[in-house]
């Protein structure tokens, strides 16, 4: 019997979501130089990603990611050893060059996630974090290589540790950005 994989934090039942948790230190990888970014609020939107671009542990076939807001956000050791991932992308991802960890991936461009970076919670050396409570871009694992035939067995897993899968974000963060757009457009007042 074979049991699905999914991520460190999420295979092992994590489950903490700590009333008082108000942001600690991101670390990388590194065991000499580590950087270490400071949050210096809550996170949200914990949920594990399936999309090829977010940073994975070893072995892992989800990201675990949440946003925070950039202005609580502060490179506070090696910020030297940071540079970002894919310019061209929407999440300005800046990783480790030396351990490849993304460290934190602001939205500078006009969207509805602008101000927002994502970061990577499980870095943070604190405990008491929200447990991610969705799945998103779950499709998108195939395209690293996960066999197609085995997305039923994935999503089942999914939805017993209580993560509702969705292929791009959740119905809640879909209508967010879609109320942005509608603003934007002037089809519904601001
Ligand atoms: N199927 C694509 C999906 C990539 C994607 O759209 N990722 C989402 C979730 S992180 C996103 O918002 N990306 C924006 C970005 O990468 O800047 C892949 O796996 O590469
Ligand atoms: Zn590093
Ligand atoms: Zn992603």
């Amino acid at each position: 019997m074979s049991t699905v994989t999914i991520h460190p934090t999420v295979d092992s039942g994590y489950r903490a979501t700590d009333a008082s948790f108000a942001g600690g230190t991101l670390v990388c990888n590194c065991t000499t130089n580590a950087v270490k970014v400071k949050v210096k609020g809550d996170i949200a939107h914990n949920h594990a990603c399936g999309c090829t671009k977010c940073w994975k542990p070893e072995g892992a076939v989800f990201s675990v990611v949440a946003v925070a807001p950039s202005s609580e956000i502060e490179v506070i050791e090696n910020g030297n050893k940071l540079a970002v991932v894919d310019p061209s992308a929407l999440i300005q991802r800046h990783a480790c060059k030396e351990c490849g960890v993304h460290m934190y991936g602001p939205v500078e461009r006009e969207h509805p996630f602008q101000g927002l970076s994502f970061i990577h919670p499980e870095r943070f050396q604190e405990r008491g974090w929200a447990a991610p409570g969705f799945a998103a871009f779950v499709s998108s694992i195939i395209e690293s290589g996960y066999e197609p035939s085995k997305m039923e067995g994935v999503r089942s897993r999914l939805k017993e540790l209580g993560l509702e899968p969705y292929d791009c974000l959740s119905p809640a963060l879909m209508d967010y950005m879609a109320t942005w757009t509608a603003k934007k457009n002037g089809v519904l007042a601001a």
